[in-house]
């Protein structure tokens, strides 16, 4: 693990320190939008872009559910890293199909040749312009979500008009507390920051599976953005994060509404091909040797994901 400081590769894991303990995700470097309209810079067409992913990271699987989704498997192409990240950051396991790199960081220098900042998956890589349209998944699958609608004729809509207030409200909750609060409890390096963390994620799981005991969705009766942004972190809970990152007061299993919705979004034709377990385990397990130093990734748990998920009634 490690970042790029004008263009040269540094080894080094996130600075906690001058953070009382803390761990603070920095924000993505690449923020431009690919937009249907005349003139674009970055105009929606097809075999023009290309996703390069991890099937362990969270943020990258949002942005393969909505690719998937919305129909843009043939039209968007993807590299999918080797889960382990190591002494040089995100590497592919053969030469990726546009320059023939090995490392993801050769990817932003070829962007940005000074590139300062992490280099982080995803990533959405323009052909055309030899660049990084975006490396932030919020945005990209609001491009996805809308963008190529003309294009491939799917105009499902996961942030639809009428639920955008409710959508940017669960969002802007489950970001810091879940999304990224597994993270703040398993990157933590005092008790205290981890702690806070902790107390936040579970608090707001609660919550959380109070509103789907009367709800079948976080917004509105249909999924979206919202859902999907959590469930990229609920899929990996009892896997992962209650484990290695130590979330353990409860699983996602011992949730009721949570975990019955969690298995709803899985059996959404398409996504468990998008959800990777192998992926999932053997990054986090064999990645971060500050937290498990044996590398040793475990076995279980057996999950139960298929079986029915009871959420008709809602
Ligand atoms: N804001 C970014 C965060 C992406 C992110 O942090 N990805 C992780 C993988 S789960 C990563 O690549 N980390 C490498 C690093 O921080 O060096 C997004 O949502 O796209």
């Amino acid at each position: 693990m490690g970042k790029l400081v004008d263009g040269v590769w540094h080894d080094v894991w996130y600075d906690t320190k001058s953070n009382d303990g803390k761990f603070v995700r920095e924000d993505a470097g690449f923020r431009d939008w690919i937009k249907n309209e005349p003139g674009a810079k970055f105009a929606p067409e097809s075999g023009r872009y290309h996703l390069y992913v991890s099937l362990a990271c969270p943020w990258a699987h949002r942005t393969l559910i909505f690719r998937k989704l919305k129909g843009l498997e043939s039209h968007i192409g993807v590299t999918v890293v080797c889960p382990d990240m190591m002494g040089e950051g995100w590497q592919m396991g053969l030469p990726e199909p546009l320059f023939g790199h090995m490392r993801l960081h050769q990817i932003y220098n070829q962007a940005k040749p000074n590139y300062t900042g992490r280099v982080t998956v995803p990533v959405l890589w323009d052909k055309k312009l030899n660049t990084i349209v975006s490396n932030e998944s919020s945005e990209i699958i609001r491009m996805f979500n809308y963008e190529f609608n003309e294009l491939t004729g799917n105009t499902d809509d996961y942030y639809p008009q009428a639920d955008r207030e409710m959508i940017d409200e669960w969002n802007a909750y489950i970001y810091p507390h879940v999304n990224n609060g597994v993270y703040r409890c398993g990157f933590a390096t005092t008790q205290d920051a981890y702690e806070e963390a902790y107390h936040q994620l579970f608090a707001s799981l609660d919550r959380l599976d109070e509103h789907l005991a009367k709800h079948r969705y976080l917004a509105g009766k249909t999924i979206s953005e919202a859902d999907w942004r959590l469930f990229t972190t609920l899929i990996r809970f009892d896997a992962v994060y209650v484990g290695h990152f130590k979330c353990n007061k409860k699983r996602i299993a011992d949730y009721k509404h949570l975990n019955g919705y969690m298995k709803e979004l899985y059996q959404v034709p398409g996504v468990s091909e998008t959800t990777d377990f192998y992926h999932i385990k053997r990054h986090y397990y064999f990645s971060h040797t500050g937290i498990n130093p044996t590398q040793v990734v475990p076995v279980g748990p057996d999950l139960d994901l298929d079986s029915p998920h009871g959420r008709d009634s809602l």
